[in-house]
């Protein structure tokens, strides 16, 4: 690119400046910084850059402020807003506001680069669109990890939109979560937010419950009664573990997507409505289309846009963010002091499986501030299940990481047939440790070995392994 290109960035912090500045020269562009929005809106009365990349939070005017200044004189300028981490208020408003990126700190200098070229691109391509912001309080929603920022973007840049979006995560992840954020920050903010859980409704009374009845439907109809549908109108209907809808109802939802109107269990009256749904599984739906199980066309339909919410332990840089908010939740929750986790205990935690991912984690917040008996907690203060699993994932895995660098070792030295060398071994070290168990008797240490006692025997021949009771137990 050439010397025409000028980026401007504007930051109280001087490191950031410098950084910046080094990077945009390197690649041939013209750089500018400035300490506040003020001295570039002045210099802006005069000058104009390609892109703009400012700080969110400064001394005086912020960068959302700055943001709408300079788009009041130049709707076509590029700016990229940098933000803290996992500061999902900022990055929406930041979209919200006409922001072409949003760059969370502390970000990788290419990354901040590659940022810059795509406005450059943009900027040449075609104008903003220009929104005022409008700032929502949101629940928050913690992640730093790369995985969970692409899902801060996504909902970003879906907030002007009511299209139709599929997330995917496994349970707990946080789906109903980031479903409730896509409506928040969505131009239907004001209305309805329902959700429902398809797995949690008894199947026969799931069509009841999205359209609602008509008295006398079917036995125990006593009265008439509206679905979720209905009163999700004019906003927005989360339906969870969309995959465990039964057959009927995917059909009747889909006509009722492409019509915009249904008719209650047992009514004869269309009733039009008007309903953005997200829709969320943690099953591979394309698996179930490919075995019949879940509709093709219907699973179009919702698929227009997926959001993938990665596994707790995809995410791990997150874990000691998460357990301070749950401590800190459980703790205001409960009443009591906030517990402490020593630096070991964060450690430990955050090296576990999650099988049940952030919510099993917020669980094990509530359980430590109920359950820990001092105000710091120790690895041993945890719930035993965690601490007895991750002991024979540790040792479990020991050996193995072990065996599998011994027998790379092996193969680089051109060694060949290597099982040979290590089933032995393997029989050996297993034979040893059993017959130490049971003080050398054989019969026992079969069994603990579960192999038969001829078995034994002929392995310690074979193996030509010395023992301590000799042949014979001396008990047949
Ligand atoms: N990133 C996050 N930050 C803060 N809280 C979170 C986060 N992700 C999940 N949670 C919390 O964890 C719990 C589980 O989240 P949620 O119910 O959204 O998961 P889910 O994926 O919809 O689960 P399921 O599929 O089992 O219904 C909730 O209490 C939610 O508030």
């Amino acid at each position: 690119m050439s010397q025409h290109e000028t980026v401007w960035v504007v930051d109280d912090d001087r490191s950031i400046r410098w950084v910046l500045e080094k990077a945009v020269e390197k690649e041939g562009w013209a750089c500018q910084s400035f300490t506040d929005g003020e001295s570039l809106l002045q210099r802006l009365q005069r000058d104009k850059p390609t892109v703009i990349v400012s700080d969110v939070r400064m001394e005086g005017m912020d960068g959302l402020a700055l943001m709408r200044e300079i788009h009041a004189m130049h709707p076509d300028i590029p700016v990229i807003i940098m933000t803290a981490h996992s500061d999902l208020d900022s990055a929406v408003a930041s979209f919200q506001g006409g922001a072409f990126e949003y760059l969370p700190k502390p970000f990788d200098i290419t990354e901040a680069i590659d940022l810059v070229k795509r406005a450059m691109e943009h900027a040449r391509e075609q104008q903003q669109e220009i929104v005022e912001p409008e700032r929502q309080a949101a629940q928050e929603i913690i992640g730093e990890a790369p995985a969970m920022q692409e899902v801060f973007r996504a909902i970003g840049r879906l907030s002007h939109s009511n299209i139709t979006v599929l997330i995917n995560g496994e349970s707990g992840t946080g789906k109903e979560l980031v479903a409730q954020a896509l409506h928040r920050h969505s131009p239907r903010r004001d209305k309805p937010f329902i959700a429902l859980n398809m797995a949690a409704i008894p199947r026969d009374l799931i069509e009841s419950e999205l359209f609602g009845h008509e008295k006398g439907a079917f036995t125990g109809a006593s009265g008439q009664r509206p679905g979720r549908f209905e009163q999700a109108n004019g906003g927005t209907l989360f339906l969870d573990e969309i995959g465990d809808m039964p057959a009927e109802t995917q059909t009747r939802l889909l006509r009722v997507l492409a019509d915009s109107e249904f008719y209650r269990v047992g009514g004869h009256t269309a009733i039009k409505v008007d309903v953005r749904i997200i829709a969320a599984t943690h099953q591979n739906l394309e698996g179930l289309v490919r075995e019949g199980r879940f509709r093709e066309d219907l699973f179009h339909r919702l698929n227009v846009i997926r959001i993938h919410i990665p596994r707790l332990a995809d995410r791990r840089e997150d874990i000691p963010r998460l357990l301070n908010y749950f401590l800190g939740r459980a703790a205001t929750e409960l009443g009591v002091e906030a517990k402490l986790l020593r630096q070991e205990t964060v450690e430990f935690l955050a090296s576990l499986p999650w099988p049940g991912n952030v919510r099993q984690l917020e669980n094990t917040c509530r359980w430590i501030t109920v359950m820990a008996s001092g105000r710091e907690v120790f690895i041993n203060d945890l719930p035993p299940e965690l601490i007895a699993e991750e002991q024979v994932r540790e040792t479990g895995s020991h050996w193995v990481d072990n065996l599998k660098f011994w027998a790379d070792r092996e193969l680089t030295q051109g060694h060949q047939g290597i099982l040979d060398m290590a089933v032995p071994l393997f029989e050996q070290a297993m034979i040893d440790v059993a017959l130490k168990h049971t003080a050398g008797r054989r019969r026992d240490a079969a069994q603990l070995l579960g192999w038969g006692r001829n078995t034994l025997t002929r392995k310690i021949k074979e193996l030509g392994m010395v023992t301590e009771g000799g042949d014979d137990d001396g008990d047949d």
